[in-house]
């Protein structure tokens, strides 16, 4: 494995704040970041914390502090010394009648305590601080603070609604639920105050910002209404042409206050950069994401907007996938999901289903041929069950099908994988040559879906805590919910590398234990202990 490589000035070991992992160069933030943390805001510290580069298969975890040995606090930074503090608009009857978060409000980072390493799923217990010269390369482990800020709306806000210009851009690619999003930000707004004329729509994504063919659109409550029972985005989205002094220049002559961007690692990334351009340009622009990824791959918080749809929207494959196979004389049903580099969707919906026999994810190798490989255990389960329901994300086998050969990228730095899907037909088309084999490819109707109503909840809490960061004068800070709670989270943290699924965690455990799948390469199980082992 690649080892890392370090920029940024001398390190010192840091006992709290993360440092940045950067994947390659698409996270390459170029000079060693800042993070603040603190116990209280008079002894607030800066840490100078340093750049990382991590191969794109290493695991990242959190070595959260214990919330009962220390107070430290997950920092986001704010503009509140370039504003005015001024009373939020529900003082008058106390936000309701229910109340304001303090910012000495805080959300425990981890709910878990483990006795040990050994306890079932533990991740970093005893972990020394992240790098590669401690512990292994598979996993990362990077020290965090034992505490979040507690998103919510403040008593004490730094703009004044009336006089503030806000915008909003979709990146990246589709999720359900962008528009509830967009819907939700507009309207918290409009609640604070913000007056119509004032809220801007970018038009597809980063570049909208100064591609003159797509001018910004005006967004009001009257514009929004019933967006969120449409998929996509009103707004448009788009990959590359993030011009970060472009988009600042613009911010700066359109007098925004306020930029509000839903987009995943990338569109984060992007909206890091464009803090530190702010920052650097002397542009007071709060920078506030809501964290958007289908594949759920965004560090730390529990779960991406958008993902229990396309969870829920991936059941009707599978099931046609059932349909068809059960239907057929050694029928085998293969269904591809997305999922570049992590393979939520995939095992969730395998898990969901309870009719998935073989789930392939990218975190966990396989091999197709020998006694241990998955043709044997196909075949085994063929003979069983007389048909064989396959579910396999996108960035599943990439080892084998694109060994030696070169990545293109797509315009924001992603890797264009090679199709897995038709490949795995192909291969077990040349397998089992009396097997009748259909495969269905839903990835682009899962994305595009409308919301499911859990999701629609939580779109409008992402969104009005999004908000409601902006006008406390938070910047460079994203919502999330981290076990079960609101948080805000400085950006850099959530983006340091694609969040994957533990091959030794309990979930991916818990499915293969309830499916009965082997892993399908030689391991270091007994195979007593193995949950199925094929002749
Ligand atoms: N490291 C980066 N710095 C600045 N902008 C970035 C970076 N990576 C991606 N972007 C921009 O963010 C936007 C969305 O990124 P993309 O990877 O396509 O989707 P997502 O936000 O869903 O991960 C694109 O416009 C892309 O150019
Ligand atoms: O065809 P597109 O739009 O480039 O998208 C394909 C990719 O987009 C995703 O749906 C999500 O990607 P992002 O989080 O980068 O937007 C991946 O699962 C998939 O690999």
């Amino acid at each position: 494995m690649r080892q890392p490589t370090l920029s940024g000035p001398p390190v010192r070991p840091l006992p709290v704040c993360a440092s940045i992992v950067q994947l390659g160069q698409r996270y390459l933030h170029g000079a060693a970041l800042r993070c603040q943390t603190a116990t209280t805001k008079s002894a607030r510290r800066t840490l100078t914390i340093r750049s990382v580069t991590y191969t794109d298969k290493t695991l990242t975890a959190f070595a959260v502090e214990s919330p009962d040995q220390s107070d430290e606090v997950l920092e986001c930074p704010t503009l509140r010394d370039k504003l005015e503090p001024r009373p939020s608009p529900w003082v008058i009857n106390n936000n309701l009648g229910g109340g304001f978060v303090s910012d000495e409000d805080k959300v425990a980072l981890s709910s878990m305590k483990f006795a040990s390493g050994s306890s079932a799923g533990a991740t970093c217990v005893g972990a020394p601080a992240l790098d590669g010269e401690n512990g292994t390369m598979d996993q990362v482990c990077v020290p965090l603070p034992a505490w979040g800020i507690r998103a919510g709306a403040r008593e004490t806000i730094y703009f004044n609604p009336a006089d503030t210009n806000v915008a909003i851009v979709t990146c990246g690619g589709l999720c359900p639920g962008l528009n509830d999003v967009v819907q939700g930000l507009v309207r918290k707004l409009e609640d604070y105050g913000v007056p119509d004329g004032n809220i801007l729509g970018i038009r597809y994504g980063y570049k909208g910002f100064y591609d003159r063919r797509h001018k910004p659109v005006v967004l009001t409550r009257k514009v929004v209404e019933g967006i969120q029972l449409a998929g996509g985005t009103i707004l448009g989205t788009s990959r590359g042409g993030a011009d970060i002094r472009e988009i600042v220049k613009r911010i700066d002559m359109w007098a925004i206050d306020m930029l509000f961007v839903v987009g995943g690692n990338g569109g984060n990334a992007g909206a890091a950069a464009i803090q530190r351009e702010c920052d650097k340009a002397g542009v007071t622009c709060s920078i506030i994401s809501a964290p958007k990824s289908i594949d759920n791959d965004i560090l730390l918080i529990d779960k991406c907007f958008g993902f229990d749809t396309a969870v829920e929207e991936a059941q009707r494959a599978i099931m046609a996938a059932k349909v068809e196979s059960t239907s057929a004389y050694k029928g085998i049903g293969l269904v591809k999901l997305m999922g570049r580099q992590s393979g939520f969707i995939t095992m969730q919906a395998s898990m969901a289903s309870g009719v998935v026999d073989v789930c392939l994810i990218p975190e966990v190798p396989f091999a197709l041929k020998g006694s241990k490989g998955l043709f044997a255990y196909v075949e085994k389960v063929l003979e069983e069950r007389g048909h064989c329901v396959m579910c396999i994300a996108e960035g599943a086998g990439q080892d084998i099908l694109a060994a030696g050969s070169h990545h293109d990228t797509d315009l924001s730095g992603n890797p264009i994988l090679k199709d897995v899907g038709p490949w795995m037909r192909g291969e077990l088309k040349a397998h089992f040559k009396d097997a009748d084999i259909k495969y269905i490819d839903p990835s682009y109707m899962i994305r595009s879906t409308p919301t499911i109503s859990a999701d629609r909840i939580y779109c409008k809490v992402l969104a009005h805590n999004a908000v409601h960061a902006a006008f406390a004068g938070y910047t460079g800070c994203t919502v999330g919910l981290v076990n079960t709670h609101y948080v805000y989270l400085p950006i850099p943290v959530v983006i340091q590398a694609p969040r994957k699924v533990d091959p030794k965690g309990k979930t991916w455990n818990r499915l293969r234990a309830s499916i009965g799948m082997p892993n399908f390469v030689e391991e270091d199980i007994p195979a007593e202990c193995r949950v199925y082992a094929p002749a």
